[in-house]
């Protein structure tokens, strides 16, 4: 084996399993850096070579075919994914130039053939050459549209630049899309939540609150898994905008004892710990129902440190409406979506995803919708969420989801402004855009952009 460092060892291992195995990096590296026994520093340089890589492989590929003089569709796979870890390193950090071509040099060896290897250092060499500033330039200059400059340049598929233009103009945010483009490729603060009943925030030393989620805590450095209420399950991993969706129906009107509360899609089940503990609070009951087995086993985790009065259950809850209508005094529908609004934490879920998963999925969510609304109470809440803001996903769901019923002969429902609900609950002004629906964002939030809808059934 040659002297390849374990950080640089590590993250193309990653790269390679996330792009011919179909692996999840978010999933994968822990393990990998875990079975490596890295550091701390070298496993905070493999998560940055890592993220860095897969989020911005779309520009990256540029500078490459730019530098091979060929497209990367005619380069060796095994060894394009190398050009890009070592695309990352000198046109992103601060990694000396040599250590990167050298190393490269030795993996594209244990990858690739001897011409693979001469391919690789030739192309490197030439990166190396120009400034990432001169490179930037050369592939904007390359790009023949301003969709396709935008998506060179942030590293999007042109697909996504257009639906977050569209979603960014419904929430009358035009001129942020730049901005929200670059916080896509930031990586994340990690949040906790403190479960209500079970934990403060004040619980987890030297951590400071959050921004806006009145449960939230900012982790502290290393790894929360360590913490002792992290294991005991009171204190979980969970992005503030998950936090506050979830407690804009849970705080959305006083809990009255006995109501009965519905989590239609649950798994893995962070939202679902932090209903079921604002359930318990106010003698609420719980039921948290999610289709996929292996993920309603995730859900019996989440919960395992809530006390009694909730239900985990595994179906179909496009099923619910039909087989328990009006059964629900408020009901959390998180759908399933294409998770566009989470790119930060996911960094190869921009390449991943396709135009035709968002047709499929709104499908998807117009039956769970209709479902939802069928089982909910006279008086009930539904909060329609998701952590997409694509505009099909979002508020096109509700709009057509509300015409239809109505069509079909159910009750005017009631929009709530969603907006005025979270910004009650935060503990600093959201400033969200025109309501009812409220749309979180990345750029203004430091959020996921979770995009939350109320509606009320009447009496
Ligand atoms: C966006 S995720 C929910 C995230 C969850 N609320 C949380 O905070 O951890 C959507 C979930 O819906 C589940 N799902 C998909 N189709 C479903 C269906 N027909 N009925 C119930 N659950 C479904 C998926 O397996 C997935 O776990």
């Amino acid at each position: 084996m040659s002297g390849v460092q374990p950080a640089r060892r590590v993250a193309l291992e990653v790269i390679r399993a996330v792009e011919h195995d179909d692996a999840y990096a978010n999933l994968l590296l822990p393990q990998r850096i875990v079975r490596a026994r890295l550091s701390p520093q070298d496993a905070g340089l493999a998560t940055e070579l890592t993220y860095g890589t897969l989020r911005m492989s779309g520009y990256y590929d540029r500078v490459i075919a730019l530098a091979a003089r060929r497209p990367t569709s005619a380069i060796d796979p095994a060894l394009l994914d190398v050009l890009r870890l070592a695309s990352h390193q000198l046109l992103a950090t601060r990694v000396a130039p040599h250590a990167a071509v050298d190393e490269s040099v030795s993996q594209a060896r244990e990858v690739g053939s001897r011409s693979g290897t001469g391919f690789v250092n030739g192309v490197l060499r030439t990166i190396s050459r120009s400034t990432p500033e001169e490179w930037r330039s050369r592939v904007l200059d390359g790009a023949t549209s301003t969709d396709d400059r935008l998506a060179a340049e942030y590293s999007h598929p042109e697909w996504v630049v257009r639906a977050f233009r569209g979603a960014l103009a419904a929430d009358d945010r035009a001129s942020e899309l730049e901005a929200l483009l670059a916080a896509d490729n930031e990586p994340a603060r990690v949040s906790l939540v403190a479960l209500p009943g079970l934990a403060v925030p004040a619980d987890v030393p030297t951590a400071d609150p959050g921004r806006f989620s009145p449960v939230a805590i900012t982790a502290p450095s290393g790894d929360p898994a360590s913490l002792p209420l992290v294991a005991e399950g009171r204190v979980r991993v969970q992005d503030e905008g998950s936090q506050l969706a979830a407690l804009a129906l849970s705080r959305v009107a006083p809990i009255a004892p006995g109501e009965r509360w519905l989590d239609m899609c649950a798994g893995p089940g962070g939202k679902a710990a932090l209903l079921a503990a604002e359930a318990a609070r106010g003698g609420a009951t719980l039921v948290a129902n999610e289709l996929v087995p292996a993920r309603v086993g995730l859900v019996r985790k989440a919960l395992q440190a809530v006390p009694g009065g909730v239900t985990v259950r595994q179906g179909d809850a496009t099923l619910v409406g039909e087989a328990e209508p009006a059964a629900y005094d408020r009901i959390l529908l998180d759908a399933p979506c294409t998770g566009l609004g989470a790119l930060r934490r996911r960094p190869e879920a921009r390449w991943r995803k396709q135009p035709r998963d968002v047709a499929e999925l709104t499908g998807l969510q117009a039956r769970l919708f209709a479902s939802a609304l069928a089982a909910l109470a006279p008086g009930g809440t539904l909060a329609y969420i998701t952590c997409s803001p694509h505009t099909a996903e979002t508020r096109a769901v509700v709009e057509s989801g509300l015409k239809r019923w109505v069509r079909d002969g159910g009750p005017e429902m009631e929009v709530l402004d969603a907006s005025a609900t979270l910004e009650a609950v935060a503990t600093a002004p959201l400033d969200l855009g025109p309501g009812p629906f409220a749309q979180l964002w990345p750029h203004r939030h430091g959020t996921d952009a979770m995009f939350v809808s109320l509606l009320r059934k009447p009496v």
